[in-house]
């Protein structure tokens, strides 16, 4: 039988908190010992989550909850700015965390990086836990070698607090590390709107759609002469996410490291 890991899960009645509730409760091998929820501090996860059967107790805050439990990991899907406090917080009290909000900048993640290393500890940072958005963006770190001219746009439901989105930044930093810097457009263009032409990132444009009906999706275009490659994905649900959250937990029990993407942990 293989080991229990034990789970506390921020965020436990967000979108993404509610599917991950389902997936600690259907796998055998993990144990939700918490949850924390500045809403339900001092109740229990039965209050929210009708036909759980378990105990367990939610806490308000992270600090509050490590002081009186013992646990393995932490799984954050709260909101980018407590995403960040939570990694911090974890890893400086020898827990494992899996974070699944976005907006980290490359000073938090080598500082988080750094930590991690320190103590020893697995740490997962993952701005896309579904596998079809990393293969998609894999495929465009690989285009990106042939055809040099890109656009991103990320298309996000209207709920959304970042923008761009982590996925958008991570395909950037992949794409940065396969193809020099190249601007886009015509030297001399101008905008007459702000905005018209998106983020500029290593000469790239990056565009943020948000509308209600949308979950999450990308698309890279890529631009040649007489022709074009478009490389895209699509999550319907937030079930996507799941297969890449049980991974998480369970590799990040492995590592003694700091992971930024899965496609670090991929065969
Ligand atoms: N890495 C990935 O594959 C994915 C990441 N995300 C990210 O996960 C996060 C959550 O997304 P959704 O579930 O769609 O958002 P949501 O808004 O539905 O849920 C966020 C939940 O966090 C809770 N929360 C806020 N502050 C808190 C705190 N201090 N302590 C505990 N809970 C707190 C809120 O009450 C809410 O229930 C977002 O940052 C989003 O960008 C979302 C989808 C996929
Ligand atoms: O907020 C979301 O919904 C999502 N956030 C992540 C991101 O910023 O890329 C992952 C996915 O796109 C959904």
């Amino acid at each position: 039988m293989e080991k229990v890991i034990r789970v506390v899960l921020a965020g436990p009645r967000g979108k993404m908190g509610t599917e991950a509730l389902q997936l600690i409760e259907r796998t055998e091998h993990f144990e939700l010992v918490s949850a924390v929820d500045y809403k339900y501090g001092g109740g229990t996860v039965q209050q929210f989550y009708p036909g759980y059967q378990g105990e367990a107790a939610v806490y308000e805050t992270l600090e509050e909850c490590i002081e009186n439990e013992k646990f393995d990991v932490l799984v954050d899907l709260t909101t980018p700015e407590i995403g960040k406090k939570h990694a911090f917080l974890s890893l400086k009290n020898g827990i494992r965390p899996v974070i699944g909000t976005t907006g980290f900048t490359n000073d938090e993640l080598a500082e988080l990086k750094e930590l991690a290393s320190q103590n020893g500890l697995g740490c997962i940072i993952a701005p896309n836990f579904a596998i079809g958005a990393i293969l998609m963006m894999k495929f465009s770190a690989m285009a990106a070698k042939y055809f040099k001219d890109i656009e991103i746009i990320e298309l996000h439901h209207d709920q959304k607090l970042d923008a761009p989105s982590g996925t958008a930044l991570k395909t950037v930093q992949m794409i940065e590390e396969a193809r020099e810097y190249k601007r886009q457009g015509h030297p001399s263009e101008v905008e007459t709107e702000k905005g018209a032409r998106g983020a500029e990132m290593n000469g790239m444009r990056v565009h943020s759609v948000r509308l209600p009906g949308l979950v999450a999706h990308q698309q890279v275009l890529f631009g040649g002469d007489g022709q074009l490659l478009t490389v895209r994905h699509d999550s319907m649900n937030r079930a996507s996410f799941m297969s890449g959250v049980k991974v998480s937990i369970e590799e990040v029990m492995k590592l003694s490291e700091l992971i930024y993407g899965l496609e670090n942990i991929m065969d």
